[in-house]
């Protein structure tokens, strides 16, 4: 038998779907996104269900030349002939399953020790699948094994001379998973897994197409056989935002910061870091003077009061007159008179190349009832971020960036999904300035494409944390937020242009 493609394994469950989607379309979806092997794991269906499904899913992944597995059920994947099944440690041993499914059928194990990992691969399993490696609420009482639990399985079995593939499994999504692979690969002794195994991932999004398409690109150069660097990735944005980290070094943008007493330093640091040269000023008598040679402005609402406010007008004019690009970041403009007063003004009276917010922010500004801010921070979700980026875009003529788990920037025609980050970034505080703060350096060199300025911000952000993240773990110099904002400073001062071709989640939504 062939060595099975587990890449990108797709295990169902129904109950997880969005309201009014079918599993098959949700697997032809993902399919279209990238999945290379479907399991059928359907807990609470009756045996007639169960097969009716699995007839239906065999098909749809026959007509894609992509291998179905049925989850324990040894009969109805005999039943309809599919390519093979997944067992665990409780189910019927492997030797009877590959008795009742002969040599041609693919056979996978769950293995949670290296004993038994050992022992399926002498047993001839196709594949084994060492797990959990993050805690999952999909499965009860998963033994969790994290990532250097996977690595030290995958070392002894390749040790054991063994090419099987290894797929894990458990808590993975498209935020945490670069890094997981690279935090294997580094447990492993240099070994890569062969591929990751999901349920919620894709069967929770609404669009399976592109949450399989954002876990497929984080695998590129990870995983054993999984190669090339753009083509997952909107290519184009990808060089984009290349170029632009090229030129920020290059020309050194100066950038004026009229920002909240929270994140001076902070703000300072991250531009530098990029490659710009900050300026940090706040005073009425001086910022008309500074304009004059600023290639950049930063308009940040925190920490207001009067005197902010008139300074962002003067400031404003001055930077509209010279055509310098101006990056408003609305903090709470929702929240109080003061900021829904100070953020119509400004709205209504500057030309303002980039709004880039939460999406309490962002919501507020489109008048969605969805959401709404509690300080800084943004309470509720927009059911569809890319329609409301686009509307306040066009609303007020400009470019829009909603930051979250995933960011998205609209300049009123297209929309571009940023896919990177971590979750660190959210026990930060700054972070979202420090995103506005990159994404205004970009903006002093863009010469106009506010958009690509705006992607670019968000996915240095993001791959840097990415990459910070990694030295979290045995070993690590990541502890927790105050050690991961050290690695993620370091991370923005050493970001190369290989990592962003390499690491890049952006994604065009063409359809919107
Ligand atoms: C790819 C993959 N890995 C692990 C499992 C878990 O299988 P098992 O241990 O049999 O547990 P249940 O799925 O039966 O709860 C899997 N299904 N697929
Ligand atoms: C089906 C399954 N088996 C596991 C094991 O380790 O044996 S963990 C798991 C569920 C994984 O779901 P999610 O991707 O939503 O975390």
């Amino acid at each position: 038998m062939p060595s099975v493609n587990v890449s990108l394994y797709l295990v169902t469950e129904r109950s997880f779907l969005p309201p009014g989607k079918s599993v098959q379309d949700c697997v032809r979806e993902a399919i279209a996104g990238g999945v290379s092997i479907v399991q059928l794991r359907e807990k609470t269906a009756t045996g007639r269900e169960f097969l009716r499904l699995a007839r239906e899913l065999r098909d749809i992944c026959a007509a894609a030349n992509v291998p179905f597995i049925v989850n324990d059920r040894i009969d109805i994947a005999m039943a309809v002939d599919a390519d093979g099944v997944h067992i665990g440690q409780e189910d019927i041993p492997l030797k009877d399953a590959r008795r009742l499914l002969g040599p041609n059928k693919i056979i996978g194990v769950t293995v949670k020790t290296i004993e038994q990992a050992l022992a399926a691969v002498d047993g001839g399993a196709d594949y084994i699948a060492p797990g959990v490696v993050f805690p999952t609420t999909t499965k009860d009482n998963a033994v969790y094994l994290g990532p250097s639990g996977v690595g030290e399985i995958i070392a002894k079995v390749r040790q054991h001379n063994a090419t099987i593939p290894i797929v894990t499994i458990g808590g993975i999504n498209s935020e945490n998973v670069s890094a997981m692979l690279r935090e294997v690969e580094q447990a492993s002794g240099g070994f890569k897994l062969s591929g990751v195994a999901v349920v919620s991932a894709i069967m929770k999004h609404q669009d399976a197409q592109l949450a399989a398409h954002a876990l497929k690109s984080c695998l590129v150069d990870n995983v054993v056989n999984v190669e090339g660097t753009l083509a997952l990735a909107n290519s184009d944005l990808v060089e984009r935002v290349v170029s632009l980290l090229q030129r920020v070094r290059e020309k050194r943008p100066f950038v004026h910061s009229i920002t909240n007493n929270v994140v001076f330093e902070m703000t300072a640091n991250i531009i530098l870091h990029l490659g710009g040269s900050p300026i940090m000023a706040h005073s009425i008598d001086e910022v008309e003077e500074i304009g004059n040679s600023i290639d950049s402005l930063i308009l940040n609402m925190g920490t207001l009061d009067k005197f902010r406010i008139a300074s962002f007008h003067k400031a404003a004019q001055k930077a509209n007159s010279r055509n310098v690009p101006i990056t408003l970041d609305p903090i709470g403009c929702g929240f109080t008179s003061l900021r829904r007063q100070a953020v119509a003004e400004l709205l209504s009276s500057t030309r303002i190349s980039i709004i880039k917010g939460n999406a309490g922010e962002i919501g507020f500004l489109s008048g969605s009832m969805e959401t709404s801010s509690r300080g800084a921070d943004s309470v509720g979700k927009l059911t569809d971020p890319a329609t409301v980026a686009m509307t306040v875009a066009k609303k007020y003529n400009t470019t829009v960036c909603i930051t979250g788990a995933v960011d998205y920037v609209s300049d009123g025609t297209r929309v571009v999904r940023c896919e990177n980050g971590n979750a660190f970034l959210g026990l930060l505080t700054g972070t979202g300035c420090s995103t506005t703060a990159l994404i205004a350096s970009f903006a002093g060199v863009a010469e106009g494409d506010y958009l690509a300025a705006s992607v670019a911000g968000c996915t240095v952000m993001g791959v840097a944390a990415e990459m910070a993240a990694v030295k979290c773990g045995a070993g690590g110099e990541v502890f927790g937020p105050a050690t991961f904002r050290t690695a993620l400073f370091d991370a923005v001062y050493l970001l190369t242009a290989k990592d962003v071709q390499k690491y890049a989640r952006v994604f065009c939504l063409d359809d919107k």
